[in-house]
């Protein structure tokens, strides 16, 4: 059997299989308290087939929070909604940890508390749109953080951490890719201070860290991992050396011990290329924990990056979005449903919990 469907140790979770869930944003939490609910627990539950699923990023506080109808855990309808997700998936024998997220630069007023603009490291607007009331909007200039307002944002991580662990969790996933908050301060196209927060490489890297910090005195260092995105220029993000500054990001994992590196391989649903390739294969060589390859990644491709040790598991998004049973199909080299763009965000089941199983198949 290939090893894509043998067990592995992810720090101190022990997971049946290597086919996970990627984090997936589907813009389906309730409106009004942004809590899961009934749809999330079918949702969740359909795809504990997964060795591991990582839930959909999740916002920290009502300041992380940047498009319409994503969920939250700062709140007790959020911690009551979640409790549901991780009982339905626990109770068919799958392991799940959340996404902890604070957007940063990528919202609007029209979403902030009191109208406020949206924070980050340094007033400079990403190139970039959200969705916010209905529509596509620009993301403004957003205001520059004071650095009095570092250590409450690092309590808001600690915080949304604790109640991950009340909502029953099995860990927690450090969002640090794709240009939100901690990869807006990482990366120095859109860190310009001067504070200890900006500056060298060291500076841009300090808020995770103490991040990271918060994160593992709540959780242990086998319960927590990172997701980074080196070379992805979602968001409009970018750095002038991405080698160099990501080296030191995978220094800082080291030196705290995360349990594990969940790697954005390349520009975001694209297949990698060849320079970004070697360019992950140094990184990936750097790390000392368990290495998680993700972006459109298929079957033969997943099975070959495994069995080579490049990865000790791969994440799958849009495959399980239209695949509940994404990690017996693959065993079993069974047909894949196709996933329909058109119902990725927003909306209800349609799109969401009513793609068939294997077995749902009428009889050919
Ligand atoms: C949370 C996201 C990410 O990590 O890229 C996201 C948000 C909106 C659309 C797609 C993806």
């Amino acid at each position: 059997k290939a090893k894509l469907f043998t067990p592995v140790q992810l720090g101190d979770i022990a997971l049946k299989n290597r086919v996970l869930m990627a984090p997936l944003t589907r813009n389906r939490a309730r409106s009004g308290d942004d809590a899961p609910y009934d749809i999330h627990v079918t949702y969740y539950g359909q795809r504990a087939g997964a060795g591991l699923i990582f839930t959909e990023a999740t916002q920290i506080s009502p300041q992380g929070k940047g498009y319409d109808n994503t969920p939250g855990i700062y709140s007790k309808a959020q911690i009551e909604g979640w409790k549901a997700v991780t009982d339905a998936v626990h109770a068919k024998g799958g392991k799940i940890i959340l996404q902890l997220w604070h957007v940063g630069r990528i919202s609007h007023p029209d979403i902030q508390e009191g109208g406020l603009d949206p924070v980050a490291p340094s007033a400079i607007a990403a190139q970039a749109q959200t969705f916010v009331n209905g529509t596509f909007v620009d993301t403004p200039t957003p205001r520059a953080l004071e650095t009095s307002e570092i250590p409450g944002l690092v309590e808001d991580f600690r915080r949304a951490a604790e109640n991950a662990k009340t909502a029953g969790f099995d860990g927690v996933e450090v969002h640090a890719a794709n240009g939100y908050l901690l990869d807006q301060f990482i990366r120095d196209g859109a860190n310009k201070r001067d504070d200890a927060y900006g500056g060298s490489v060291e500076n841009r890297v300090r808020f995770l860290a103490e991040v990271l910090d918060a994160v593992i005195d709540v959780w242990g260092r086998g319960r927590v991992g990172v997701r980074l995105s080196p070379f992805n220029g979602f968001n409009g993000i970018e750095d002038s050396d991405p080698d160099t500054t990501f080296a030191h990001v995978i220094d800082v994992l080291n030196e705290k011990g995360v349990a594990y590196l969940h790697m954005v391989e390349g520009q975001m649903a694209t297949p990698q290329a060849d320079k970004e390739r070697e360019a992950v294969a140094r990184l990936r060589a750097r790390f000392k924990g368990a290495y998680i390859a993700n972006n459109s990644y298929d079957r033969a491709m997943a099975i070959d990056e495994v069995e080579t040790g490049m990865a000790d598991a791969v994440a799958f998004g849009r495959s399980y979005i239209a695949n509940p049973d994404l990690a017996e199909r693959l065993e079993r080299n069974a047909p894949l449903n196709t996933p329909d763009h058109t119902t990725f965000y927003g909306g209800t089941e349609k799109g969401y919990t009513d793609y068939p199983f294997l077995n749902d198949t009428k009889a050919a």
